[in-house]
């Protein structure tokens, strides 16, 4: 099956995030993270930081690659492969282009309803710095199935101090 790469990238400041609303396209009406399709001889990260640019006027130098998530539509020989960076250091002020207009927004505050439906089952683990890995099936605007990397376990305990073991009588 035709794999297509869709660089995109989450820019986060502090408790907000930086969505586009998309003016045309595919995701038009929806906010979503600022990327698009992979172009030749172009790597995923100058792309995603390409399009941020594109996008929103803002400027990253360095952005690091945090997920990676698959999305297949029935009835389309073609498998959607987001790659998402995250980058928290900017330059700039979001400005309105002629194809996104950019928001902050508060983590807790998300327009999930104007979002696609898989972007709940990752944003947080994501915007949180923490890797995830994801699959979802769609039958048109409809998520059919979700396969969402379970978070890291948590660090071991620290050793708790053994208490001497009573010496049995002989
Ligand atoms: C289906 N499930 C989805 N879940 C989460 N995010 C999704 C997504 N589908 C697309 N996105 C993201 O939305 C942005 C615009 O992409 P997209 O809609 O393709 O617009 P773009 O104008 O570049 O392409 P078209 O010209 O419409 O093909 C881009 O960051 C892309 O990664």
């Amino acid at each position: 099956m035709r794999i297509a790469r869709y660089p995109a990238i989450l820019l986060k400041k502090g408790d907000e995030v930086l969505l586009g609303l998309n003016k045309k396209g595919f995701s038009k009406n929806k906010w979503t993270l600022f990327g698009g399709f992979l172009q030749r001889k172009e790597t995923l990260l100058d792309a995603a930081i390409r399009y941020l640019k594109e996008q929103s006027g803002i400027t990253v130098e360095k952005a690091e690659k945090i997920g990676k998530i698959e999305v297949k539509f029935g009835g389309v020989q073609e498998l959607i492969q987001i790659h998402v960076f995250l980058a928290e250091t900017f330059t700039g002020e979001p400005i309105e282009t002629r194809e996104v207009l950019p928001k902050w927004f508060n983590l807790g505050e998300l327009p999930i309803s104007e979002m696609w439906s898989d972007v709940p089952f990752w944003f947080d683990q994501v915007a949180g710095g923490k890797r995830v890995k994801a699959f979802f099936i769609y039958e048109n605007e409809t998520l059919l199935y979700q396969d969402v990397d379970s978070p890291p376990p948590p660090p071991p305990l620290q050793p708790t101090i053994q208490q001497p073991t009573a010496v049995s009588p002989v």
